[in-house]
């Protein structure tokens, strides 16, 4: 082993700027492939992806030279991160391959997709499939649509995905993980994590519960009460969402005084002509009020703001791009005009906030603390964006009062993005950790699924399933193979984010209005964070800024207590569903 620590550091030099090229090459691959998805470009991206997977195995052979032990805490991090190489530890040439051309290949299937409502009417997801999400009440119609987008993903997806399986737990062994789900979980560096999300979660039930009581209740007034199964399960097509992940396309029907101005600007957008690029500059500005970085010259020239109209495909999922050379940040969205795409633009641009302010942090450093902190950074802004205050101030609502029916309307708004989604965000990754760990085989896939979905969510499908249905193929990130217990940890921690925000900046009252713009001292605050990357272990960065070093969902659960009280008492024991999926088969 080299003993010699000047070696170590002139290792780390070379590595520092060389895999900064790969990585800049791969991403300037991977871009031109998901905007414009065709055969030469996802082997170009393939080609470079099999280079930067070389590249890794090499810098990790040749960092495991070096002895650790005469080296200081952040140079061991740094030599730890670069033996860490996930999936690109697959030797074997052949599989690597393989794997990289059956990932880009689920990726591709779920993005082309289409879902036929009939013959000659085949509809993609973005915009028209999520429109009739937002927008019809016509329980035919979202059937059409829940089960066309089902059929036209899952039964392509299925093999690929136990192939993309079984290659992926052989690669993670190699660096002795037992498999992908561990090598996943391995990411937030704390021994208990699994049981701290499960505690989380119980912890957070009655609030789920409670709204969904509230939820189902309204429903029935929309579609009949003899739409619900006896057993308390919602149908999972009503929810105003593919997935039922979040359901503010509701708002209207589900506040509880329907009397009040609607919280729903959408139509506001519309009627003032918003366009992607004004909502994006709207993001900006609030970063820019906290003090925080701005947006670089290249991210307006080179991102992909709107689907492209020119019959190209692309990958229309929202994500932010890091070209890991200082000044090149993208975000890809095919962004509508809507409130949701509004909050999805400060969620993406908090991922380019981030990347901006570690862009000077040796290369493995420039990662989130751990991945739900990437996850949090924007949402927390949006936080105060959405705040009714904050929503006038931008002139899309005109009036706001503050009695007590507002206040309790403007939170029931919150709750349906996100209360309703933390049982969606708890269930993605219960299930893959099983099927990574052989628990759920193939031919369980659907139905293990399911169990989650109908214990956990509450929610069960409206139309018969089969084995041959895979519908987790029809939620991007498992196709797409992008981790997902991250954003239910972001949903908990963004709370308590913005709470040391909301104390940093002066602000007092109840947290739910608080909203941090032109609050330097916050934007310091956070950009201190932020400037760390993953150079320091997590729980330090969360002591630092909240003054606790773990996950608590006390923030989150302060901010809706008045909503909890309100619910507790408009339902009283009309709550809850049985643990198991109804039973489908129509009643003859
Ligand atoms: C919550 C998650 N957000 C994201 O992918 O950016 C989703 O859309 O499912
Ligand atoms: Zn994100």
């Amino acid at each position: 082993l080299i003993n010699n620590v000047s070696a170590a550091e002139a290792f780390l030099a070379t590595y520092n700027a060389e895999a900064s090229q790969v990585s800049n090459r791969y991403a300037e691959a991977s871009w031109t492939y998901n905007t414009n998805i065709t055969e030469y470009n996802q082997e170009i991206m393939l080609k470079e992806r099999l280079a930067a997977d070389k590249f890794s195995q090499e810098a990790a052979w040749n960092a495991s030279g070096y002895n650790l032990t005469v080296m200081d805490a952040t140079m061991r991090r740094q030599f730890v991160k670069i033996m860490d190489i996930g999936t690109a530890a697959q030797t074997n040439e052949t599989k690597l391959i393989h794997l990289g051309q059956i990932e880009s290949e689920m990726e591709t299937i779920y993005s082309t997709a289409k879902a036929c409502l009939a013959p000659e009417k085949c509809l993609p997801l973005d915009p028209d499939l999520t429109r009739i999400f937002t927008t019809s009440r016509d329980y035919d119609q979202l059937i059409a649509a829940w089960k066309g987008w089902r059929d036209a993903t899952g039964p392509k997806l299925k093999n690929l995905y136990t192939e993309f399986v079984t290659l992926s737990n052989e690669a993670v062994r190699n660096l002795g993980h037992a498999d992908l789900g561990a090598y996943w979980r391995s990411r937030y560096d704390t021994p208990e994590f699994e049981a701290d999300v499960q505690a989380l979660f119980d912890q957070l039930r009655p609030l789920y519960e409670h709204l969904h009581a509230h939820a189902r209740r309204r429903l029935k007034t929309i579609y009949g009460k003899d739409k619900f199964p006896s057993s308390g399960h919602i149908p999972a097509h009503l929810l105003g969402n593919m997935w039922a992940q979040q359901w503010s396309s509701l708002v209207d029907e589900f506040v509880p005084y329907k009397g009040k101005p609607s919280l729903d600007v959408t139509p506001e957008m519309v009627h003032q002509n918003y366009t992607a690029e004004k909502i994006f500059h709207t993001a900006d500005n609030f970063f820019q009020s906290l003090g925080m970085i701005p947006m670089p010259e290249p991210f307006w020239n080179k991102s992909m703001l709107k689907k492209p109209t020119d019959g190209r495909d692309v990958v229309c999922h929202a994500s932010a791009w890091d070209f890991s050379n200082g000044i090149d940040f993208r975000i890809k969205q095919c962004t509508d005009i809507t409130q949701q795409h509004l909050e999805t633009a400060h969620h993406e641009m908090g991922h380019i906030e981030y990347y901006l302010q570690y862009k000077d942090q040796p290369l493995v450093f420039q990662k989130g603390a751990n991945p739900g902190f990437h996850e949090a950074v924007g949402d927390v802004i949006a936080l105060s964006v959405q705040t009714p205050e904050h929503m006038k101030s931008i002139g899309l609502l005109h009036s706001v009062s503050n009695d007590t029916e507002t206040d309790i309307n403007f939170l029931m708004s919150m709750a349906l993005q996100k209360i309703a989604f933390l049982p969606f965000g708890f269930l993605i990754d219960q299930w893959r950790w099983r099927v990574f760990s052989g628990d759920t085989k193939p031919e369980q896939y659907n139905e293990h699924w399911w169990n989650l979905r109908c214990r956990y969510q509450g929610v069960s499908a409206p139309v018969e399933r089969s084995a041959s249905d895979f519908d987790p193929g029809a939620k991007f990130h498992i196709p797409a193979n992008t981790p997902y217990i991250r954003y239910f940890v972001s949903f908990v921690i963004q709370f308590q984010f913005h709470k040391a925000l909301c104390d940093k900046s002066g602000y007092i009252g109840p947290l739910h209005r608080c909203d941090i713009y032109n609050s330097t001292e916050a934007g310091t605050a956070l950009s201190e964070m932020l400037k760390l990357g993953s150079s320091k272990p997590w729980t330090d960065e969360m002591q630092n800024l909240t003054g606790q070093a773990k996950m608590d969902a006390q923030p989150l659960m302060d901010y809706f207590k008045p909503l909890l009280e309100y619910l507790r008492k408009e339902n009283g024991n009309d709550y809850g569903w049985d643990p198991i999926c109804p039973d489908l088969t129509p009643t003859s």
